[in-house]
């Protein structure tokens, strides 16, 4: 698919190389350790099926589904549906949440307050993006791929309206 309108902001080669350094991070921190990878539904799932594979350690991955741009939406309806829970136990585990974005952070906010209560051993958060400029709640990323400014950015995963999610590259969007 070709991003018409759209202006590349992070490339292909740009993302592929800041992938392997957070595999290589995850790899020296979890060492010899077992790894549960939640990705955060549906924004992440090319992040981690990328980031998985530069991951070694031992992993499993699991899902969990929220939902909060639901439509025509560049800001955050603050409120957070759960869609659909993670298919595992998490006490005892080491948990990294694996998000394609932090914008607000309320998505992450209620996430981790949905998940400590499960007595995981570690929840770190690794995202691709992140965008501080715009945080309404105090969530700080253990593991982040790139800082970006306020700008409604899609591809590689990210969506406007359930669309451009295939982009190879991220791209910002001109929402008029
Ligand atoms: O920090 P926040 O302001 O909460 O925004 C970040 C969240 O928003 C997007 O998900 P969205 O609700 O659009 O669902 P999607 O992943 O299915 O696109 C994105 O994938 C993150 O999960
Ligand atoms: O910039 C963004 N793009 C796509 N989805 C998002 N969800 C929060 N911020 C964004
Ligand atoms: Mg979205």
């Amino acid at each position: 698919m070709k991003a018409e309108g759209l202006d590349i902001f992070l490339g292909e080669k740009e993302i592929r190389e800041k992938v392997k350094e957070l595999g290589q991070k995850i790899t020296e921190d979890f060492k010899g350790e077992d790894v549960l990878l939640v990705g955060v539904l549906k924004g992440s799932w090319i992040f981690l099926a990328d980031l998985a594979r530069e991951i070694d350690t031992n992993v499993e991955i699991s899902f969990i589904s929220v939902s909060s741009y639901a439509g025509k939406k560049t800001v955050s309806s603050g409120v957070v549906r759960l869609l659909c829970d993670i298919d595992r136990p998490l006490d005892g585990r080491n948990v990294i949440l694996v998000e394609d974005i932090v914008d607000t952070g309320l998505t992450l906010s209620y996430l981790k307050k949905l998940l400590y209560v499960r007595n995981p051993s570690t929840i770190k958060i690794c995202t691709l993006l992140d965008k501080p400029s715009r945080r309404l709640a105090d969530i700080n990323p253990d593991y982040a791929g790139f800082e970006i400014p306020d700008e409604f950015v899609v591809g590689y995963g990210l969506d406007y309206d359930g669309k451009y999610r295939n982009l190879k590259n991220v791209c910002k969007l001109k929402v008029k």
